[in-house]
């Protein structure tokens, strides 16, 4: 059955364009209105096709402020060129000039993971099984491909609305997707869903990807994630994660049902080969059969989530999205830049706000 035509395709008059000049043949072919969101090299508009009318998201890549990353843009495009799933944004066309690249891309307008339990009114075991569900078909697809995402994070989760209020979730910002031939070794994520292969550099693939869904289902079950420092030190959470040490905090997880803890025990699984595949997370019946509870869990976990995460407006993503970029590579030297950057302004945060907002505030378990 063809699935339904999700909610909010009418179009709406465009605001003003008031960025660089754009590409000749993009701007014949789309008028390009305001700004969705943003990353470290990355502008996101919404776009609307001037013959057909539908509406698209923009994302207009500044070349120049990737000199050296040139792979990386590369890699971004010819593996969303390959790709093709319900659960992943899709590739419409794409346009180059010598200092920009443009993407035509399937707009999403539900906001991120978080926005959808935010904006909810009832949320419940089943919801979040069937938003697992969603991301782990999008993994398994890309991982029988060999292709690696490596930032798994709900901010990189967009949300599909439908007219019966149903929703489901697309996987974007192929950024560090690569394919996997040999064990990788660069040292790159989102310190929060980081695998602890990837910190003790004893190289890594596609399991990488499962564990950052285990410390997103942990999150989506009580709104905080497992690896935490109360102190706000990331030598500390990330001994936490090398370890694998983290518990089902009472009272938050004593409602919460054994199949779903069970699942999350092994996603969130040290040794790479004890850890469960896409397949098998797929196959669990937390995922696959009638297992999830169906109790509403609203109110407690966004209360949480509130807490430990930005879950602001579109602004505060947008800064969100815009500090979060300098510790999305990881690798020692954006590392080394982003703890560098906590000591020259006192004022602004450490790192990402989500980021920072959770780790500040552990002391409230
Ligand atoms: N297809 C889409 N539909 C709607 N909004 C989108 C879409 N793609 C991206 N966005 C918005 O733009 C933001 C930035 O997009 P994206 O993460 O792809 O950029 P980026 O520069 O690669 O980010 P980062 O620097 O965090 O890697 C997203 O968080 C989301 O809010």
């Amino acid at each position: 059955m063809p699935s339904p035509k999700p909610r909010g395709r009418a179009v709406s008059p465009l605001a003003i364009y008031d960025g660089p000049a754009l590409h000749d043949s993009l701007a014949s072919r789309y008028s390009v209105g305001r700004i969705l969101g943003d990353g470290n090299f990355a502008v996101v508009r919404e776009c609307v096709c001037r013959k057909t009318r539908e509406e698209y998201a923009l994302k207009i890549i500044d070349k120049t402020k990737c000199r050296g990353k040139e792979h990386m843009i590369e890699s971004e495009v010819s593996i969303l060129r390959q790709v093709s799933h319900p659960n992943i944004v899709s590739l419409i066309e794409e346009f180059h000039t010598p200092t920009q690249l443009y993407l035509v891309m399937e707009l999403v307008k539900g906001g991120d993971l978080f926005d959808a339990i935010a904006s909810a009114t009832r949320y419940t075991e089943k919801d979040a099984s069937s938003m697992v569900r969603d991301l782990t078909s999008a993994l398994d697809y890309l991982h029988q491909r060999s292709i690696v995402h490596r930032d798994i994070k709900p901010e990189n989760l967009l949300v599909v609305e439908y007219p019966n209020d149903s929703k489901s979730l697309k996987l974007g910002d192929f950024g560090l997707a690569v394919e996997v031939t040999e064990p990788l070794y660069t040292v790159c994520g989102t310190p929060t869903y980081v695998a602890p292969e990837i910190l003790n550099e004893s190289g890594y693939g596609l399991k990488v990807d499962i564990w950052a869904t285990g410390v997103i289902t942990y999150i989506l079950l009580c709104g905080f994630p497992p690896f935490v420092s109360a102190t706000n030190n990331q030598e500390e959470l990330f001994e936490q994660i090398l370890r694998g040490s983290y518990e089902f905090h009472s009272p938050y997880w004593d409602d919460i049902s054994d199949s779903a803890r069970e699942l999350i025990v092994q996603m969130i699984q040290v040794d790479q080969d004890k850890r469960f595949s896409a397949q098998e997370v797929l196959d669990h019946p937390w995922v696959s059969d009638d297992e999830a509870l169906d109790r509403n869990l609203h109110l407690r976990v966004s209360h949480k989530l509130d807490l430990h995460f930005d879950t602001n407006g579109p602004q505060h993503k947008a800064a969100g999205i815009t500090l979060m970029a300098q510790v999305t590579a990881l690798d020692k030297e954006k590392h080394s830049l982003c703890r560098e950057s906590e000591f020259k302004d006192p004022t602004s945060p450490p790192c990402s706000p989500r980021l920072s907002l959770f780790t500040n505030s552990s002391q409230v378990f």
